[in-house]
């Protein structure tokens, strides 16, 4: 892997011409560099001096899939003389165009640098390329040079056709390294670099094809035609919990391996993935490669490789999978495509479902977004024409859809200081008596979401952040599920000293599970949160006992409502159906829904019949109906017609700065600085400047402002002429959320 180093190239600058270099840092393009014509060509990877640095950055070309409603400006171009060259063009394969353009794009749409998302698509490229391990056979120097001692001849026995490396060659011929290093001095060894067997197998599409019910046959040929289509196409895939649709999207799959060509697929959790990678097994025969943001440091880079090869033929991961350089990307599927994980908040803010159906467009290829519960953006997609709609319509194998019942908790209380209903707890003992598995869900971590001095009424509260302290009794501390700051339980009182006097308010599952061990002392229960299912293998384990039949109950949170396929679970109890109705968030009574059908869909998916109770105190809010009459689209024509008329999206589009300083003073000026200039556009609406719901966070005040416009203005030049002329102090910050998914 020699990089290409360009001898003298000041004295060559005739022969030069000018290039574009995009460099993974903040800049506002590209920069302008000298190179032998020829040399390089757009998505080489080469290092550029930079100022006494060198940085690593990619040729980049124009911008033209951009479009111009929301495209950056150009500078003027530098004078040529003026032009410094690059220093060496590296030895990988080029960042290919659709995947340049993508990174064009994402960055004009979410205002965003374009080396920052630049910087997404290569880190892994930086993260050193692994050195070809080397290893030692026979020289062809002759014998008689060298006096040849009993070690040496150990060592000259021990070789073989195969590279050997200096460690096990020394250890097999007992010889010290410095034995080895004199053989090789003499000539006797060569060193040759040792062939590394192939990390990703090649799935084999017709490894175990399934036969498919009429109903999934119909729609996989569709799936299958538009793969065949070679060309971009978007379509929304919508069947209820368990009726096959990943095994339908496999065929998709299939029939896009059988091409030869590239497959991302995109799941919202890599704790996910282990079951999905399982199933993909059974199906093509190999493990597809894996893609998230906790790969280790080697496999990361192997599968960015093994990606930009061609070799890596099916990844599978997290939406960070977005910016990997497929050369010849035949399909893409985003998998519970509803989920508001896919949306990044940190850093780049940008949606993954969204940005896969760009990505898409720009590699013209098919996208397929999956769900039992699609998104009211998607359902709009569909029904303007933009999606092709595809639908499942029962559970495979007869299973039937679980019955959905609410519990009434003003009219069936649990016991003071407890949380589960009778009503809950005895259709449980039935569950188990019948040797049936039960799993009981609430969204919440911890021991209880808030504790309360019973003597003077103060609440623990994060230094940090407007937020209350979370119990967590197993760890015996309060912690912040915002800026994780945590503190010891404390005996006294902060505010009026008293003793013993601080109370737990509230359930979280670790009080659940308190509960659950006292009132079903002989069941086997298992705990899935986020923070128990920290690793792919724990997550791995807990499925494996589970399908096994070695527990009873199971207790989770947000997890285990994921696409688990768990055939033993008959019961599912919902601790608290209300709990994220709270709060002024756009997208909550719709959220509530996916969440809690998606929990009640993994009820009764094999012989036995599911069934679900949702306790409630709010038993005629329409998202209890919804979920009760098992009728999403009705719920869902009922959200749209909400939103229509204020056109809040998708029916029309909204983006939020979020400004924050270090004090609450300073956060208000600058909030209000931006409030006064805001743009007077006819159609174009300015909410706020508010403080956001959360208005401490990490010790940041935080005030926040909207902007809405109706669908057909694009809210980034607006934005880009509202910010042009602001000046921040050090410490001061705006932040862009473009479509925000979160309101805090
Ligand atoms: N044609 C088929 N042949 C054999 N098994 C099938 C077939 N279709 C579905 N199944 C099985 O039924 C179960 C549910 O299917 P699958 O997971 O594909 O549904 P899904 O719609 O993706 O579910 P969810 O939305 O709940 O994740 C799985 O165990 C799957 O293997
Ligand atoms: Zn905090």
């Amino acid at each position: 892997m020699a990089d290409t180093i360009l001898d003298k190239p000041e004295r060559q600058r005739e022969t030069q011409t000018r290039i574009s270099v995009l460099l993974p840092l903040p800049f506002p393009g590209p920069l302008d560099y000298l190179a032998p014509a020829d040399m390089v060509h757009p998505g080489d990877i080469v290092t550029v001096p930079l100022g006494r640095r060198e940085e690593i950055g990619c040729v980049w070309d124009t911008q033209s899939a951009v479009p111009a409603d929301f495209a950056p400006s150009t500078e003027p171009a530098i004078d040529i003389k003026r032009l410094r060259a690059i220093r060496s063009k590296q030895a990988s394969t080029p960042l290919p165009q659709s995947l340049r353009r993508f990174i064009d794009w994402l960055a004009a749409y979410t205002l965003t640098p374009p080396g920052l998302v630049l910087a997404m698509a290569i880190r892994a490229y930086n993260a050193q390329a692994p050195r070809p391990h080397l290893g030692w056979v026979r020289g062809d120097a002759a014998l008689a040079d060298l006096r040849i001692t009993p070690a040496r001849q150990r060592v000259l026995d021990s070789l073989g056709n195969a590279p050997r490396t200096t460690s096990d060659l020394a250890a097999a011929a007992d010889a010290s390294p410095a034995v080895i290093r004199g053989l090789a001095a003499a000539g006797m060894l060569r060193e040759m670099p040792i062939p590394v067997s192939a990390p990703f197998g090649t799935p084999d599409p017709n490894f175990r094809t399934p036969h498919l019910s009429d109903d999934q046959e119909s729609v996989a040929t569709e799936l299958r035609d538009a793969v065949d289509a070679r060309k971009y196409s978007a379509t929304l895939l919508e069947g209820v919990t368990g009726s096959g649709k990943t095994e339908v999207y496999l065929e998709a799959v299939a029939e896009c391996l059988r091409q030869g060509r590239q497959i991302m697929v995109l799941l919202p959790e890599i704790a996910l993935s282990s079951q999905w990678t399982d199933r993909f097994a059974r199906r093509f025969g190999v493990q597809p490669a894996i893609w998230h943001s906790d790969l280790g440091g080697k496999r990361r880079h192997e599968t960015w490789r093994a990606v930009s090869l061609g070799q890596a033929s099916v990844v599978v991961g997290a939406r960070s999978a977005l910016f990997l350089p497929f050369p010849d990307l035949g399909l893409i599927i985003v998998d519970e495509e509803h989920e508001t994980a896919f949306k990044q908040e940190d850093g780049v803010t940008y949606h993954g479902r969204d940005m896969a159906v760009v990505r898409a467009r720009l590699a013209n290829a098919p996208v397929v977004l999956v769900s039992a519960t699609p998104s009211l953006e998607s359902l709009a997609n569909v029904e303007s024409g933009r999606y092709r709609h595809l639908t499942l319509h029962a559970r495979h194998g007869g299973a039937v859809l679980p019955e959905v019942a609410l519990v009434d908790m003003r009219a069936h209380p649990p016991e003071r200081g407890l949380f589960l209903s009778p009503v809950l707890t005895e259709a449980i003992d039935q569950t188990l008596e019948r040797k049936e598995q039960a799993m009981l869900f609430l969204n919440r971590r911890g021991y209880a979401p808030l504790t309360l001095c019973r003597a003077c009424g103060y609440r623990m509260e994060c230094p940090n952040c407007s937020a209350w302290l979370v119990e967590h009794r197993a760890r015996r501390l309060l912690a912040c599920h915002h800026c994780g700051h945590t503190e010891p339980l404390p005996d006294l009182c902060p505010n009026c000293q008293a003793e013993g006097s601080l109370v737990p308010i509230g359930p979280g599952i670790e009080r659940i599970l308190e509960e659950s061990r006292a009132r079903f002392p002989d069941a086997r229960i298992l705990v899935m949160a986020s923070d128990t299912l920290g690793s792919p293998q724990a997550t791995a384990e807990a499925v494996r006992q589970i399908s096994h039949r070695e527990v009873d109950l199971i207790i989770g949170t947000q997890i285990v409502a994921k696409g688990w396929h768990f055939p033993h679970l008959t019961l599912v109890g919902v601790v608290d159906a209300d709990l994220g109705l709270g709060g002024g968030d756009l997208r909550a009574a719709e959220r509530t829904v996916q969440l809690l059908h998606q929990v009640a869909g993994r009820a009764g998916r094999a012989e036995a019949p599911g069934r679900v109770l949702l306790q409630s105190y709010l038993g005629e809010h329409p998202v209890m109906q919804a979920l009760v009459s098992n009728d999403y689209r009705a719920f869902m024509e009922q959200e749209a017609a909400q939103r229509r008329p204020g056109f809040w999206p998708p029916y029309g589009r909204l983006a939020a700065l979020i400004v924050s300083a270090t004090t609450p003073e300073a956060a208000d000026a600058l909030a209000r600085t931006i409030g006064e200039h805001a743009p007077q556009i006819p159609g174009v609406q300015i909410l706020g400047p508010a403080p956001a719901p959360l208005a401490i966070l990490r010790g940041r005040h935080r005030r926040r402002l909207l902007l809405r416009t109706p669908r057909n203005l694009a809210v980034q030049p607006i934005l880009r002429h509202w910010l042009a002329g602001l000046r921040t102090a050090s410490q001061e910050r705006v932040d862009i959320d473009i479509d925000p998914v979160s309101f805090l």
